[in-house]
């Protein structure tokens, strides 16, 4: 009797320990929005996440009272722009959710969302440099070539740049490619795996359909899949026709990779997931952020992946991506610059 209580007490130490060791504040910014409700809802059913801090211009609040009632163990609290909201949001997160800013409109390009959301992620970022400024940083919001780059101007500026810790949210362009190479060959989505590297808008999404599955994937076959690979984007656009883009498989691309990284906080090891951040790749070329895939860790970044060998057709689509990225991230940097 005694040593099967002195177990269950070790048990009980142990599952304490274990949940406390687990704790992880994950805080959405834009939380009320397209992306920001679904993403908090996938959130809330994480069991890793112990507490949720939804912030948002309006309709914080409202959609945490809400998700409060789903009978999940994690907390979950609304801030609104009041004077500390933000800065309690962000306040202890280990994770921080950036998809606040305007979605595009049939015809426009990511790019043409800069003037809007430049300011937009340029303002988060003050406040999470000075609230959280050791939480890992998941921007979401467009163009994410050069919202990027902003967050970690506004760092630097504020001497708490970790490399390591900021992320441009990418993964959509994978889920995509896996889920349309499998369309055309019939396959299960699951067991398709395709990079896609360099950045996230048009020419700059780089599919390696070489390193996939279907290695032999050539001519129009080829091209249209690809095609589709970085436009994918454009029609959700078009679909929803002026009522915004991608928002739930967005969502669940998002809470993919927040999931990932909570994986490899918490011990997991060989977590990869492919992600847009500082790089060593294409440095001496003067491109300082690229997509690839990443192995995550405790730390955030543990190792970045180089694209490993590409074809002769997929050289030129990275010669491409490139001219393009170099001029994103720099408007990036120069608004900031310009715009401290
Ligand atoms: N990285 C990616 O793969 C993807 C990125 N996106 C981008 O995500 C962003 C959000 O898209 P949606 O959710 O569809 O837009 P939305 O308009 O439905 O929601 C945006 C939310 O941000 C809020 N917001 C605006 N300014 C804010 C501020 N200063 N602080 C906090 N919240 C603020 C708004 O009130 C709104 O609730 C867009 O820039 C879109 O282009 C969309 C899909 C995929
Ligand atoms: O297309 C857009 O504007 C939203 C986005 O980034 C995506 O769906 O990949």
């Amino acid at each position: 009797m005694f040593a099967a209580r002195q177990s269950f007490n070790l048990f009980q130490k142990r599952a304490f320990s274990a949940s406390a060791s687990q704790a992880s504040k994950v805080a959405v910014l834009g939380a009320a929005g397209g992306i920001g409700q679904p993403l908090s809802l996938l959130l809330k059913l994480n069991p890793r996440v112990s507490e949720l801090a939804l912030y948002d211009i309006r309709g914080g609040p409202g959609v945490a009272a809400d998700l409060s009632h789903i009978n999940t163990n994690s907390t979950v609290t609304g801030y609104q722009p009041d004077a500390s909201g933000l800065r309690d949001a962000l306040k202890g997160s280990e994770i921080v959710l950036i998809p606040a800013g305007v979605p595009r409109k049939p015809g426009m390009t990511r790019d043409d969302l800069f003037n809007t959301n430049a300011s937009i992620v340029r303002d988060l970022a003050k406040a999470a440099a000075e609230a959280s400024p050791e939480a890992n940083v998941l921007v979401i919001s467009n163009p994410v070539n050069s919202t990027v780059p902003i967050v970690s101007e506004v760092y630097k500026a504020r001497g708490v740049y970790n490399p390591k810790r900021l992320f441009g949210v990418t993964t959509l362009d994978v889920v995509r490619a896996s889920r349309f190479i499998s369309q055309t060959q019939g396959t299960n989505p699951s067991n398709e795996k395709v990079p896609v590297v360099g950045g996230h808008s048009g020419v700059t999404i780089v599919p390696l359909l070489s390193q996939s599955g279907h290695p032999s994937l050539a001519g129009e076959a080829r091209d249209a899949l690809v095609n589709r690979i970085q436009f994918g984007g454009d029609e959700v656009v078009k679909a929803k026709d002026g009522a915004g883009s991608a928002t739930l498989s967005m969502a669940m691309a998002g809470a993919r990779f927040a999931e990932s990284l909570l994986r490899a906080a918490q011990g997991e090891k060989g977590v990869v997931e492919p992600t847009f951040v500082d790089s060593p790749l294409y440095k001496d070329q003067g491109i300082n952020f690229f997509a690839s895939p990443v192995e995550l860790g405790p730390n955030g970044v543990e190792k970045i992946n180089d694209v490993g060998a590409v074809n002769e057709y997929e050289q030129k689509l990275l010669d491409a991506c490139l001219v393009d990225l170099k001029k994103n991230i720099q408007k990036g940097v120069d608004f900031v610059k310009a715009n401290p």
